[in-house]
């Protein structure tokens, strides 16, 4: 297997441009398919899920043309749901933000759909979308275990009405039901059950069925109305913000040893990741923020936190290596989510700690981490997961060496990560 030795860094220092949101690149990809008129993308995400939701669209007869760096899309907006005369078959990889938001929205059109990814994705839960998709009329099945992916589905519109939605394992479920909802036949009264996860995710697919004109109201996140019926509309161009989640590996390089700036996201983020910098903060970094930008710097030593991290589920996993530098012990609670993501995040992170020599307690959905004077050199093993490669990174910040094996699955969300952090290190 490939591997990559990372020597001590001396300190870190500079700008980073931040590559496009997956969140929203995703997002906005989706939408401006169906939309009436053509969208112009720019600072779109060029990674595997960014791929495979491109490929899925272009599958689905949507025209689209790439720059060259793939960085900007001109995408022609269809005006209606997906439909298809012959059956289609989709290889989604890994991606929950291809595979969750096309499931509900090829139950809005006509024909035969068949949803696939990796063997991972195929442990990775899909029910609680499905069981309401099937309340809105959906027609779908299971092709391997129930409750998750494959699917099979077998297209032919959503009407309206009262529809469920359990929450309390991915935000995934209502974000792909909310934005497939406008292209009802009617009018959906979404009613969440059990306590929302990830909620500022919420905000983020509000956010982008916006900028494509469709509006909509909710009662605190529990009870959603969506008008069927509508057609999205291209808003021309959609600027997508850098990612925040991306961003929360050179920021806590900068709170830890130096100073960083990350250029994309600032104080007007719709990511709920930016308040990743809020927990530096609360650590003893100095972060400053701009409109479009967010610096961290260390100005003294960093203390551990006791914080609930579910409203940052992705930029939590970052605070687990960050805590190697703090004093006093980290804990980091409410993430019993991280065990349905790219591996089981909670024991992956607790196991490759411990190779450190890093005290380690491995809770059902928290994780506490005691840090140690002098960390062990090792190899780290990243479960095919781009943030447990890219967490693991900070270690080089110690006075040991790290071994990440398996390097190039930062591709999932970020291919050129380990250039990136080495243009900043000395
Ligand atoms: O909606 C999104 O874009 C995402 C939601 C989150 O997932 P969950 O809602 O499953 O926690 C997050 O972890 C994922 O990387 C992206
Ligand atoms: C959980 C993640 O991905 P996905 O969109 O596949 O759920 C992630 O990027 O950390």
């Amino acid at each position: 297997m490939e591997s990559l030795k990372l020597s001590p860094i001396a300190r870190v220092e500079g700008t980073v441009n931040l590559p496009g949101s997956k969140s929203l690149s995703n997002r906005a990809l989706l939408l401006a398919a169906q939309a009436q008129g053509i969208t112009h993308l720019t600072n779109l995400l060029d990674s595997d899920d960014t791929r495979y939701m491109l490929d899925a669209l272009r599958a689905l007869g949507v025209q689209y043309e790439l720059s060259a760096d793939k960085t900007e899309c001109v995408v022609h907006g269809l005006g209606r749901a997906f439909s298809a005369a012959e059956p289609i078959s989709l290889f989604l990889g890994n991606a929950g933000t291809a595979m969750r938001p096309l499931c509900a929205a090829l139950c809005l059109g006509t024909g035969e759909f068949t949803l696939t990814g990796e063997p991972r994705m195929w442990e990775r839960p899909i029910g609680h979308l499905v069981e309401a998709l099937r309340e809105a009329g959906a027609e779908i099945s299971y092709l391997k275990t129930d409750g998750y992916p494959p699917v099979f589905i077998n297209g032919k519109g959503l009407w309206g009405g009262d529809v469920h939605i359990d929450g309390s394992v991915s935000s995934q479920f209502l974000t792909a039901l909310l934005m497939a909802a406008p292209m009802a036949s009617g009018d959906i009264r979404v009613h969440i059950k059990g306590e929302l996860v990830s909620k500022p995710y919420i905000d983020i697919t509000l956010h982008a069925m916006s900028q494509f004109g469709v509006e909509l109201e909710h009662d605190n996140y529990q009870t959603f109305y969506i008008k069927g019926n509508q057609t999205y509309v291209s808003p021309g161009q959609f600027l997508v913000e850098g990612d925040a989640s991306s961003a929360s590996y050179f920021l806590a390089a900068g709170a830890i040893k130096g100073k960083v700036r990350v250029t994309g996201v600032g104080s007007n983020s719709i990511q709920g990741d930016v308040k990743f910098a809020d927990v530096l903060a609360a650590m003893g970094a100095k972060i400053t923020w701009g409109e479009n930008f967010i610096e961290a710097e260390n100005i003294g030593p960093l203390h551990a936190v006791d914080m609930d991290m579910n409203h940052i589920p992705d930029a939590a996993m970052t605070i687990a290596t960050t805590a190697l530098f703090a004093t006093g012990t980290t804990r980091i609670s409410n993430i019993h989510n991280w065990r349905v993501k790219e591996t089981d995040r909670l024991y992956a992170m607790a196991t490759e700690l411990r190779k450190l020599g890093v005290e380690v307690e491995e809770g059902e959905d928290y994780i506490v981490v005691t840090p140690t004077a002098e960390l062990k050199e090792a190899e780290i093993a990243t479960y095919n997961d781009h943030r447990i490669a890219m967490c693991f990174s900070l270690v080089a910040l110690s006075d040991t060496a790290v071994v990440i094996l398996d390097p190039k699955c930062t591709a999932k969300t970020f291919p050129d990560y380990f250039e990136q952090l080495a243009s900043i290190s000395s």
